[in-house]
């Protein structure tokens, strides 16, 4: 039976870099197809992949919830019948939500023959509690219904940060295993055992008990054939208290309410942190939406800019256009960017920027010069000016 693991996270969280470490350390003696949907209009990441002998299925780009409806079935399987894998990844667009990706799966696992094996959420520990003020409507649903989240950038971040990044992240999942540990310092195979059993070591001192038919654990007491069914049928990670708990709310959220208006008082997705920069705005409530419930839909909310270009860049003008774009929102609320493009020394320049992050580095010579900017309230025309494109 087919395996199939999702690995979530908002973007730029380190999915790729988690991904290319499972490859190497604990799927390599299994045949692996990717799946991912990027959001943005260029597909970056493709290359390496298949370079390494993966083989690839590029959803279309844009927002996953509307991309996974419909063909989705017939998408994994046509993979299915093609490759026989022993493992699916599906690696959703940094602004998709979790829960409708794990429900795209359970509504064809039985006829397609797939088990949905874990569900996990990748966190900036740097910048997750930005997130969830300024985009909490896009991140927030990724952990909630995580079964494990691992926090990246554990390496980097001083300890008080860490810890407060932990700390909101249990406010919105109590369950989850929440791995702290840098993954560098992990091996692939231990990372993975967390992923497919999120046992938290809270659970464990509560000594419940594991159902030998499913391998879950349940709470005592409750074993009843109905119940047992019920718990299972979510999938989402939550018990079943909580989780008609989270269902009540006609929002669908994941809250409850006062959390839901604690947290909308600082969503209105304008890219700024509000507690922060005390930044004042006129909505009618206060939270930014509607009061029908309305839901952004994330390419409301996000979009991408991308470029194939020729131009030839030096290290320095790029270090500094990147510098430019992360300091400032002249030219929207940048988010991601990342790109591989051609220097004028003849190498190539690979670079990645979140904010207040930019690695760049040199890569092998691609086919054409690419890049891609994902952010809201883009301004496109003066991010081309910037590229000099
Ligand atoms: N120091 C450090 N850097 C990290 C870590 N995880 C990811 N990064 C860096 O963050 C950048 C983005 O990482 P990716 O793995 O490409 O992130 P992603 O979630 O796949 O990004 P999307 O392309 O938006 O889907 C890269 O420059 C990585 O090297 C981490 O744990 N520590």
């Amino acid at each position: 039976m087919t395996k199939i693991d999702i690995i979530s996270g908002f973007l730029g969280a380190g999915k790729t870099t988690l991904i290319k470490k499972l490859l190497k350390e604990a799927f390599q003696d299994e045949q692996v197809v990717l799946i991912e949907n990027e959001f943005g209009e260029i597909g970056i990441d493709g290359g390496f992949l298949k370079e390494a002998g993966i083989e690839i299925r590029e959803m279309n780009s844009g927002c996953i919830c509307c991309s996974l409806v419909g063909d989705f079935g017939a998408s994994l399987k046509e993979v299915i019948d093609k490759y026989h894998p022993d493992r699916i990844l599906i690696e959703p667009s940094g602004v998709g939500k979790l829960s409708d990706v794990i429900r795209a799966v359970q509504d064809v696992q039985e006829e397609t023959g797939l088990a949905l094996n874990s569900y996990t959420t990748v966190v900036d520990a740097k910048k997750c509690k930005m997130y969830m003020r300024n985009f909490g409507e896009f991140f927030n649903n990724q952990v909630e219904y995580a079964g494990a989240i691992i926090m990246s950038r554990t390496d980097i971040v001083d300890e008080e940060k860490a810890m407060q990044s932990m700390e909101l992240l249990r406010s919105l999942n109590k369950k989850a295993a929440i791995i702290t540990t840098p993954i560098e310092n992990l091996d692939g195979k231990k990372l993975l055992e967390v992923m497919e059993n999120p046992v938290s070591l809270e659970q464990e001192m509560m000594e419940e008990e594991v159902c030998p038919e499913c391998g879950h654990v349940h709470e005592h007491g409750h074993h009843d054939h109905e119940e047992h069914e019920h718990h299972h049928e979510c999938g989402c990670g939550h018990d079943h208290e909580e989780h008609e708990h989270h269902h009540d709310h006609e929002c669908g959220r994941g809250h409850d309410h006062e959390e839901h208006e604690h947290h909308h008082d600082h969503e209105c997705g304008c890219g700024h942190d509000h507690e922060e920069h005390e930044h004042h705005h006129d909505h009618e409530c206060g939270c930014g939406h509607h009061h029908d419930h309305h839901h952004h839909h994330a390419d409301e909310v996000f979009t991408s800019w991308g470029r194939e270009t020729i131009k030839k860049y030096s290290r320095e003008s790029l270090e500094k256009i990147l510098a430019v774009l992360s300091e400032s929102e002249e030219y929207g609320v940048i988010l991601r960017a990342k790109g591989m493009l051609p220097a004028e020394d003849g190498t190539w320049i690979y670079f990645d920027m979140v904010p207040e992050e930019t690695e760049i580095r040199e890569g092998a010579p691609e086919y054409t010069g690419r890049l891609c900017v994902i952010g809201s309230k883009l301004k496109e025309e003066k991010l081309a000016e910037i590229f000099g494109l």
